[in-house]
């Protein structure tokens, strides 16, 4: 059975990806030639968008996007999936109209514009591939953890059918943003991603004390900056969850 708890839980283990994803992306610099339009003959956009595309490409021909928890970038014209998807054995727990919610075209736009600058070095490394292959590491996980805010409404929608029912009926965007907003939860998860990018970050020594991330060592010893993680949460991550839940709750009692 899906209640808040299980959806609460995957969130806070789904924090555990995007931090680590972040620390794999700040190892290389901001190569930013990979973001720009290319030159290369037969590339149509940057060097990412066709690295990304290609991808799910190969990744649709095998069912990724069969599964509700997963949302492609670029959704036009993806091939079907090779292999049959098995018969579902249970009822789908998401209303049919989930598929109407994609939010990846923001989520795209504010990975590359403004948050890779904030954790990634100025810098050229040449090494294009490995940095889009842990890009699109990073965008998967914050697009999976977006759009699970449509699980989180479908339990909250469950749980209080009379309280967000009248708010579906009248298309009242303000009300259903504050039945599902729970600001101590969101100040939780700050504080939280915090912590872990700060634990994730250090070096681990054996025989020595000064692994840590904290004080003097901060700067040669850590991985990323935890207060990134919290930016993220709080002006991006959070706000897009919501805006998912409201978009898919506003479906919700479609026919
Ligand atoms: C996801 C939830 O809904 C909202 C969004 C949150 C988030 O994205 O982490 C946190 C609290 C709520 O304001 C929740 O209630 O857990």
């Amino acid at each position: 059975m899906i209640d808040l708890e299980r959806v609460r839980k995957s969130l806070i283990r789904q924090e555990d990806s995007i931090v680590f994803s972040l620390i794999e992306r700040a190892k290389f610099p901001s190569n930013s030639s990979l973001y720009k339009s290319s030159e290369i003959p037969g590339l149509d956009g940057s060097l990412i968008h066709y690295i990304l595309k290609e991808t799910e490409i190969l990744h649709s021909k095998i069912g990724r996007y069969e599964s509700p928890e997963e949302h492609p970038f670029f959704p036009d014209g993806l091939p079907l999936p090779l292999i049959p998807t098995p018969p579902a054995k249970s009822p789908e727990f998401l209303h049919a109209a989930a598929s109407a919610v994609n939010m990846n075209s923001t989520i795209w736009k504010f990975y590359l514009e403004e948050l890779l600058p904030l954790f990634t070095k100025e810098g050229d490394d040449g090494s294009y591939a490995c940095t889009a292959a842990c890009d699109i590491n990073c965008l998967q996980a914050l697009s999976r953890r977006i759009h699970y805010g449509k699980f989180v409404a479908e339990v909250k929608f469950r749980d209080a059918p009379e309280e967000y029912g009248p708010a579906i009926r009248a298309q009242d965007r303000d009300a259903l943003m504050k039945l599902l907003t729970f600001t101590d939860v969101e100040e939780m998860v700050k504080k939280r991603v915090e912590k872990k990018a700060m634990i994730f970050s250090q070096e681990v020594n054996i025989n020595e004390k000064d692994g840590d991330c904290n004080g003097s060592n901060k700067q040669q010893n850590c991985k990323i900056d935890a207060s990134v993680l919290s930016r993220l949460y709080g002006e991006w991550v959070m706000p897009l969850t919501k805006l998912v839940q409201v978009e898919y709750l506003l479906r919700r009692l479609d026919k």
